[in-house]
């Protein structure tokens, strides 16, 4: 098993650990969590993050700052001085907030750069000793053929070739991963958009590629190899009808973690354009979506813990 989370057992069972899985890290006295700048050392990872039940990541500080926010506010858990103080504060790469059972991190651009998030945050699970976490990615997407603002829950993630793979090279080998998502729960959250009933929100497959401008298709970045004409027969490919957007980071999360989901909002649609020309206070607003829709879904859960 490669992900961070216990694979045995179903999803209904209490007290799914997260597992790591790595026989090195045993004989270690002290982990640094370097990029995080968190270490077991000086920090009581139990005390500190044990009760952690959800995790939110986005590429943006700022989103996860905000969904902080927000998510207290929903759940009456605000800070009077409306202070959340940055967890990982003394480092620049990445931020971090925690308001109840819900940790929130940013993950910067790209599958590297989350993939050494996941890594440093799978460790402080498993040293915190959480169970039973549900890991969700708020982010942002380019639409192929959706109205801008639609929500998409990715039901599997698929690379530029329209495969539902992650690959990396270890050790000079090619090692490829699956990155199948959890259904069950992809479904739940649809179900969500549904009953807020506030914005589209569909299920599709989400691709996920190495760039934001050749890698997407892109006629507007600083070298382009490949005509109009071109670009829109790949959008347009059969394979694309059951992918309607596109990001970054889906894969490599699909890759190394269970019980997940990619919830990301369309910010344009890729058939009619490439550059962000919507406001900032538009884009901001449909940023806002994916934090909606997950924060119901936290919300309902929590009920339900709270009547088990
Ligand atoms: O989580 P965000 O909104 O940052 O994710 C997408 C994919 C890339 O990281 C980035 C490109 O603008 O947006
Ligand atoms: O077009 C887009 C918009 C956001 N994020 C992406 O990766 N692509």
């Amino acid at each position: 098993m490669h992900s961070g989370f216990s694979e045995e057992g179903n999803r209904e069972q209490c007290e799914r650990p997260i597992c790591v899985n790595n026989p090195h890290l045993e004989s270690m006295k002290e982990d640094i969590l370097y990029h995080l700048n968190l270490d077991t050392a000086s920090h009581d990872f139990p005390k500190q993050f044990g009760d952690v039940k959800f995790v939110c990541v986005g590429g943006s500080p700022w989103r996860m700052k905000s969904f902080t926010e927000y998510i207290a506010k929903e759940l009456g858990l605000e800070d009077p001085k409306g202070e959340y103080p940055n967890i990982c504060e003394g480092t620049d790469r990445y931020a971090m907030y925690k308001v109840g059972p819900i940790l929130s991190i940013s993950h910067g651009i790209g599958i590297p750069s989350m993939s050494v998030m996941l890594h440093e945050l799978i460790k402080l699970l498993y040293h915190a000793r959480c169970t039973d976490v549900t890991i969700v990615r708020i982010g942002t997407s380019g639409g192929i053929g959706l109205q801008p603002g639609t929500v998409v829950v990715t039901k599997q993630s698929v690379d530029a070739m329209f495969l539902p793979r992650f690959e990396q090279v270890v050790l000079g080998k090619t090692v490829v991963r699956s990155t199948e998502l959890d259904v069950e729960l992809a479904e739940e959250l649809l179900q969500c958009g549904k009953e807020l009933a506030e914005f589209e929100t569909v299920i599709g497959n989400t691709m996920c590629t190495l760039d934001f401008y050749e890698g997407q298709a892109r006629l507007d970045g600083a070298f382009c190899s490949y005509t109009e004409e071109e670009k829109q027969n790949y959008l347009s490919k059969r394979a694309c009808s059951r992918s309607p957007n596109i990001e970054m980071e889906s894969s490599v999360f699909a890759a190394m973690c269970k019980l997940t989901a990619v919830v990301c909002v369309t910010l344009l649609d890729r058939q009619k354009g490439d550059q962000m020309s919507s406001s900032q206070e538009v884009m901001h607003s449909y940023q806002q979506r994916p934090q909606i829709l997950t924060g119901h879904y936290i919300k309902k859960k929590l009920k339900t813990f709270k009547n088990i």
